[in-house]
This record gives structure tokens, sequence and C-alpha cells, in this order.
């Protein structure tokens, strides 16, 4: 039973969304992502409703944080009912912008690259690699994951008429800050950086850094405070 969920569920405006964007903490974010994940899962499954103690088993968060997230947008889920699955997917996919298209290319298609390129889970959440770029060129001209490869040289013609939403750096340290800053003044909105180093671009551009060394270390100081 949910105890404190008693208004249906509502689906909110254009302003509400924007409102809730800007309540997200980026915490909540991932969780909101992980929700997303999980229901996609449940939907397929044919589940119609779901309560958010078992939403929140299935993504390790307590009902109460999941309640508060879903309030935060503008959901609530119907007493002795729960959630609905469907509207909530909506809900969760408007906030995170999984309704509309993003186009997203790749900066450095090396190992890493090479990997995202082949990977059949972006396009699902509306992501689409439609171009890479890399100054290697044994890797100029060849096709990976149906993405072309382009020359680095190139970028600036191929992507000024018509830039993409976002970007993907997944080139070294070193060259990461100055791709950074041509992508900017291309117009790319926002950048997924792999490379481990910090980028100053200023508030014209969002920038989310995954850096799997960091996330190991978090998870060895975890293990070591369990
Ligand atoms: N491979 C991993 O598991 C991993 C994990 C975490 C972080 N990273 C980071 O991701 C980045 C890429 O790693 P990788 O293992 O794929 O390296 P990699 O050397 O295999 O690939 C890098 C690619 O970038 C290209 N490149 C270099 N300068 C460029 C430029 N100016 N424009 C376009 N392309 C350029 C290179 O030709 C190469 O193909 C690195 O910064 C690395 O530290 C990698």
């Amino acid at each position: 039973m949910e105890e404190s969920l008693s208004e249906e569920l509502s689906l909110g405006n254009d302003q509400a969304e924007d409102r809730s964007r800007a309540q997200l903490s980026r915490p909540a974010v991932g969780r909101l992502s992980l929700y997303f994940r999980e229901l996609h899962r449940l939907r397929e499954a044919g589940t119609e409703t779901i309560n958010s103690r078992t939403l929140g088993q299935l993504v390790n968060v307590s009902a109460a944080i999941l309640r508060r997230d879903l309030s935060t947008i503008g959901t609530s889920g119907r007493r002795g009912v729960g959630y609905d699955v469907e509207e909530l997917l909506e809900q969760i996919g408007k906030v995170l912008g999984s309704g509309q298209r993003w186009e997203v290319v790749l900066i450095g298609a090396g190992s890493l690259g090479d990997a995202l390129l082949r990977y059949r889970g972006f396009s699902r959440l509306g992501f689409t690699l439609t171009t890479a770029f890399d100054v290697n060129p044994a890797r100029i001209g060849t096709v990976v994951g149906g993405v072309p490869i382009h020359d680095a040289a190139e970028m600036q013609a191929r992507l000024s008429a018509q830039p993409p939403h976002l970007a993907i750096l997944a080139i070294p340290a070193a060259q990461a800050a100055e791709v950074a800053n041509q992508l900017v003044s291309l117009g790319v909105s926002g950048l997924l950086n792999f490379a481990p180093v910090t980028l100053k671009l200023g508030s014209k551009v969002a920038v989310v850094n995954v850096d799997l060394a960091s996330e190991l270390q978090r998870l060895a100081f975890a293990v070591q405070t369990q």
C-alpha cells in the first residue's frame, strides 16, 4: 500500500517540466534515468502499474526517495494502485528529454569510441549517433556500427551548417580542451566527456564527465567503508 500517495498521477505542462528540471539535483537525475530504464523493462514485460516500494527495490532506492523524486517532476501515484507505468515513462522521458531526438557526434573512434559506435542502446532513448571524427588515417573513411568516421580536420566544414545537439569526447586528455572549444564554437550544446580532464567551457554548454577510473576509486572507497 502507498501511504503517502493520494493524488491522481498528474502530467505537467512545459512550464512545469522546466520548473521540475531546475529543482532536480544531479543524483536525482541519475535516479530518474534508472527508473526510466527499469520502467521500460517492466512495460516490455507487460506490467501496467507499479508501487513505489517495488520500483525502488528494483533500482536500490528507498520508496521515500523515489516518491520524492517523482513528486518533484509532478507525478504521484494512486493509493492502493501505485504508478501507471506508461504515464510515468512518458513524464520521466519528457523531463529527461528522451521524448525528442538528439543528434550526437563522436570525437575519437579509438578503443572506447569503437565500443560506443557499436552500442545499440542509445537510439532507444532518442540519441542518434550520426557521425564520428578521428585523426587516425587508419580509422578515417571506415564505417563502424553504421556510422561513418571522417577526418577531424573536416569537423568544422561538416558540422557548421547543422551542428549536432551533443558530442561525445573519447579522445586523449591532451586534445580534449581544444576540441571541446571547437565544438562549442560550432554550436554544440552538450558534451559527454570521457577524457580524464576538467573542461572549462563557460555556462553556454552542459558537460557531463564520465571518469571510469574515479568511479572505481569511489567503489573501492565504498567497499572499504562497508
Ligand atoms: N578505453 C577505456 O576503457 C577508457 C576508460 C575510461 C576513459 N577513457 C578515456 O577515453 C579517451 C579515449 O580512450 P581510448 O581508450 O579510446 O583511447 P584510444 O587511444 O584508443 O582512442 C583515442 C582516439 O582519439 C583519436 N584522436 C586523437 N586526437 C584527436 C582529435 N584531435 N580529434 C579526433 N580524434 C582524435 C585517436 O586517433 C584515437 O583513435 C581517453 O581520454 C581515455 O583516457 C578510456
